[in-house]
């Protein structure tokens, strides 16, 4: 279990990280999410032992993970860290970059073990290819499998799919956390991408105000977002009457008391995002078909998320 208790930490003088408290079982996958600057790299940083802590204690099992003051060299073998800015060896081929920290001993398990995370990260095509060129994305996913040559128990990613074109992302995502999970490799994630989060994460903690706002299962938070923050993460969403409503939760009627004017409509694929103004603010609401501009709709809220 990695136990995070009472972690505060400041780069200087104003706090980045405000006495966080929480648990990670071990083949767990925890997401952790928030703004941009709300300190979700940081807290990577400061579970992998990068930074020394201003208060609090983070534990794996009986170890506790300490910083620079403490160490020598920085980090943990049974961690592996993917930063959002990968570290690879542009002139050698990604086999090489993946098998880098692999002994040479065992030449045949080496070369199996390189084999299989080429596969995972699905990249055998280019194995000989040498780092420098590849693509952004390719080499995110270099990073990725050279995090995991020697089995890490826990595996720290900040940002992991972001440099990776939407084609990739799915199916490499599914490989990544199957494998994650099948090897029961505990796995903590920063992420702005809900994709990351919804169908592969076991919990999900929420970072603002350099606090926890919110630790769930990615299914509750959804289901019963109690900030606004956190309704976000998972799309456009309405605050009406104090109340949190997705877009698809606002329906149009023939005849209600929520009167209002459409604004705008955005091609979504299979509905349109619908803007209009209620009451002078904006809401969003989802349609089958585009409205036109100026029209006046009745809403009607469908269903209370919780
Ligand atoms: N090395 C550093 N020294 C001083 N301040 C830093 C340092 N690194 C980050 N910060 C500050 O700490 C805060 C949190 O940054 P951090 O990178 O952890 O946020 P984040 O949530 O990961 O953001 P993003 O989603 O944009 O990557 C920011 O205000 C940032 O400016």
């Amino acid at each position: 279990m990695l136990k995070v208790n009472n972690l505060s930490f400041n780069y200087n003088k104003s706090p980045i990280l405000k006495a966080l408290s929480f648990n990670v079982k071990p083949g767990e996958y925890l997401a952790i999410i928030g703004e941009s600057g709300s300190g979700k790299s940081t807290l990577l940083k400061v579970l992998r032992g990068e930074y020394d802590l201003n208060n609090g204690t983070v534990f794996w099992k009986k170890e506790q993970i300490l910083g620079p003051k403490h160490n020598l060299v920085i980090g943990y073998d049974f961690m592996k860290y993917v930063a959002q800015e990968f570290e690879l060896e542009p002139f050698i081929s990604v086999a090489e970059n993946i098998g880098q920290h692999l002994s040479n001993f065992y030449k045949e398990e080496k070369k199996e073990r390189i084999a299989e995370l080429l596969q995972v990260v699905e990249l055998t095509a280019v194995a000989t290819t040498k780092v420098k060129l590849l693509s952004g994305g390719q080499k995110q996913r270099v990073a990725l499998a050279r995090a995991l040559a020697k089995a890490p128990e826990i595996l720290l990613l900040d940002e992991p799919f972001s440099h990776i074109d939407n084609f990739k992302k799915q199916s490499l995502r599914r490989s990544i956390f199957k494998y994650l999970k099948d090897k029961n490799i505990t796995c903590i994630v920063a992420t702005h991408d809900k994709e990351d989060v919804l169908g592969f994460a076991d919990n999900m903690l929420v970072l603002n105000n350099n606090k926890i706002e919110a630790y769930n299962t990615p299914k509750q938070l959804y289901k019963d977002p109690k900030t606004a923050l956190v309704a976000s993460f998972f799309g456009e969403f309405n605050i009406i009457n104090n109340d949190i409503f997705y877009a698809h939760q606002l329906k149009i009627v023939d005849s209600s008391n929520l009167k209002a004017i459409v604004k705008n409509n955005y091609f979504k694929g299979h509905y349109y995002l619908i803007e209009a103004n209620l009451n002078g603010e904006n809401v969003f609401l989802k349609n089958s078909k585009n409205l036109e501009k100026g029209a006046i709709i009745y809403l009607q809220k469908i269903k209370k998320p919780h």
